[in-house]
């Protein structure tokens, strides 16, 4: 199975060395505007496969799209991060024209396809993808909700003083500082609700720093994070190319779920080897379909921004 990540900065080699190193892919392709630069990460990590026992076929090319021709899946994380003090959303200027011409090249080489994108706003992105290029929206997923949930599930797990692998949780909505859902209600301590032995306070602090978890990690490193988003990529490819159906939040064109239309956004989906393969439709409280409704109005809003692009 082949795998091509567009943007060999910090979180596209990142996600190349963890989808190397766990073997989800047999071919990874690295692709970057910067002279040389792909090339380089291809062979730094091609470097790692014998003292980390894989066998993984590393590519690196700078802007040859034949390179990444017949590829099963394509991640794009091409485009800028934020630096402190600054909000994901402001990076749609730059971000928007990125994108888009790199999903249409990666399109005209790999037509069948499965597209992730993580660049930055990755809601809004995500929607343009689709717009852009007109494929079934099966085919188009947008990763948040899975670094958003193992940063809800760190915090638990450091407020439960728990292993974090012994806990469950999600995070829906967008992928913003303001819009995402930690879904507290609906979090468990190996099966037994988390509120049973946290505080409303204790659990408002968790929700709280979630949101905030990205902008957290820019205060303390001068860019946005790459470990956590390199590793999440990898879940949710490892998802698609072994078709392990995991449920995974995810940022997807909706045609009516969940209230909403014309959107994409973070809710529960079933991932496999044709995308999304369901969107799981749960049932939300009132507090928490409050929150939907006003987390798709910003998300949407910000969508405004792409009508001079799309046309
Ligand atoms: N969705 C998420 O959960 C999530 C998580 C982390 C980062 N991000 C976003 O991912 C993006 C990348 O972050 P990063 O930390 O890796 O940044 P980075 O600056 O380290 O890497 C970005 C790379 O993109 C390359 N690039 C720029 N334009 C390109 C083009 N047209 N074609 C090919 N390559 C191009 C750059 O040369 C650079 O190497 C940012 O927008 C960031 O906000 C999203
Ligand atoms: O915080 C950012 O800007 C990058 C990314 O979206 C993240 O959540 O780490």
């Amino acid at each position: 199975m082949k795998v091509t990540i567009v943007g060999a900065g910090n979180v596209g080699a990142t996600c190349a060395d963890a989808i190397a190193y766990r073997r989800i892919a047999s071919e990874i392709v690295l692709v970057d505007i910067r002279e040389g630069f792909a090339e380089g990460k291809a062979l730094d990590i091609m470097q790692t496969q014998t003292t980390l026992g894989f066998n993984t076929k590393m590519v690196g090319s700078t802007n040859d799209y034949a390179k990444t021709a017949n590829s099963d899946v394509v991640v794009i994380t091409s485009g800028i991060p934020r630096k402190p003090g600054m909000t994901r959303e402001e990076l749609i200027g730059i971000n928007a024209g990125i994108v888009k011409s790199v999903a249409e090249s990666l399109l005209q080489h790999s037509p069948e396809a499965i597209f992730v994108i993580v660049s930055n706003p990755m809601d809004t992105m995500t929607y343009l993808t689709f717009k852009s290029l007109g494929l079934p929206k099966n085919r188009i997923i947008g990763m948040g909700g899975t670094l958003d949930s193992s940063r809800f599930k760190t915090y638990l797990s450091l407020a439960l003083d728990k292993p974090a692998n012994d806990i469950q949780g999600m995070v829906i909505g967008g992928h913003g500082d303001t819009t995402m859902i930690p879904l507290t209600r609906l979090a468990s301590y190996n099966g037994v609700p988390v509120s049973e032995f946290l505080s409303a306070a204790e659990l408002e602090k968790v929700s709280a720093d979630t949101m905030v978890g990205g902008a957290t990690l820019t205060g303390l490193l001068g860019t946005s994070a790459w470990y956590a988003p390199g590793a999440s990529v990898s879940f949710l490819v490892d998802s698609i190319l072994n078709d392990q159906k995991k449920m995974i939040p995810c940022s997807v064109y909706l045609e009516g779920e969940y209230g909403q239309s014309d959107i994409c956004i973070g809710v529960p989906c079933i991932i496999g080897k044709n995308g999304v393969e369901k969107i799981v439709d749960i049932t939300l409280n009132a507090d928490e379909k409050a929150k939907f409704a006003k987390s798709a109005d910003a998300v949407r809003a910000m969508n405004g921004d792409l009508k001079s692009i799309l046309g």
